[in-house]
């Protein structure tokens, strides 16, 4: 496996697969990589012919600095865990050169980036756009996956694309869970054990609001029921629950009449978590 620190030492290997036909398929991630990320490394593996992965830890995208000094870190292990999934090359650029002295260039979807989680994280996906316009110019890959979990990122990514004309194909991948239903997220080692327990809450919510709409529930009774049930949650401070159309992200109210997107954010113990459902009445 090839470990490149620099665009110059990535661009290079990447041209060395291209003389060679190869195809590619590229997985963006900020490491301490769990299953979930696992699994898209190996979706990644059934499209193309060669998987890239990138670490890097984007300093735009964190508007807490806490949030940024905190988020965990492991390279040894994550290499490991690639290396044994058989990923062609790591990209781990320093933040220097993603965002060398001088850059000024921005990409914002504005919509969507300004929009519910948007609100939470002023300015977080426009620092997530930026940094993932960069890294799709360096790897130049024909696909590139993301996870459903974060949902709005994922919607931010294909507007992008398609407003871009980036030729590239944007894979989406379901959540993947731990077995008592909690989202797995790198944050989730941050959790005390009672948080952990407490966070159940958001999936539970989520199945609940499932069922919500399989009886035909409004958007109304999903936002307060789903409401209801985090707020009974001691532990949980609600930071938002956005009932929206999928994909489009718009608003959406009265008996919804094609699918939803159902999406929570929450703190617990200070630790910020995310979860989505789609459902289709
Ligand atoms: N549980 C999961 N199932 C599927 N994909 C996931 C999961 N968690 C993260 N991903 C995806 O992995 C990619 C990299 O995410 P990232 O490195 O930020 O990890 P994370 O676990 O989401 O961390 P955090 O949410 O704490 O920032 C993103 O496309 C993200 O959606
Ligand atoms: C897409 C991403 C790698 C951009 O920094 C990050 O937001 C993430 O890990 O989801
Ligand atoms: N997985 C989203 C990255 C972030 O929370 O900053």
């Amino acid at each position: 496996m090839e470990t490149c620190k620099t665009p110059a030492e990535l661009r290079s290997h990447v041209k060395w697969l291209r003389k060679q036909g190869l195809s590619i398929a590229f997985v963006p991630t900020m490491g301490y990589l769990h299953a979930g990320h696992m699994e898209l490394v190996h979706r990644a593996a059934q499209v193309a012919d060669r998987v890239i992965v990138s670490i890097f830890v984007n300093p735009t995208q964190f508007g807490d600095p806490r949030d940024l000094e905190t988020y965990p870190r492991d390279v040894v292990h994550d290499l490991a865990v690639l290396k044994a999934a058989d990923v062609e090359a790591v990209f781990l650029p320093a933040a220097e050169d993603i965002y060398p002295e001088g850059s000024e260039t921005i990409v914002e979807t504005m919509r969507l980036a300004t929009i519910l989680h948007g609100e939470v994280r002023e300015g977080h996906f426009r620092g997530v756009a930026t940094v993932v316009a960069k890294l799709f110019n360096i790897v130049q890959p024909e696909y590139a996956l993301f996870g459903e979990k974060d949902y709005q990122q994922l919607q931010v990514i294909r507007q992008m694309v398609r407003d871009l004309h980036i030729p590239l194909e944007i894979i989406g991948c379901p959540t993947v869970r731990e077995p008592d239903g909690l989202a797995l997220s790198s944050r989730n080692v941050r959790l005390s054990p009672e948080d952990r327990t407490a966070a159940l809450v958001l999936n539970r919510s989520l199945c609940h609001a499932e069922a919500l709409v399989a009886r035909g529930a409004t958007v109304e009774q999903i936002v307060a029921e789903v409401t209801a049930m985090i707020a009974a949650e001691p532990r949980a401070t609600l930071r938002a629950v956005d009932v929206t159309e999928a994909v489009t992200l718009r608003p959406v109210s009265g008996k919804p009449n094609g699918p939803i997107a159902i999406m929570i954010s929450a703190e617990f113990g200070g630790v910020l978590l995310i979860d989505q459902r789609e459902a289709t009445p």
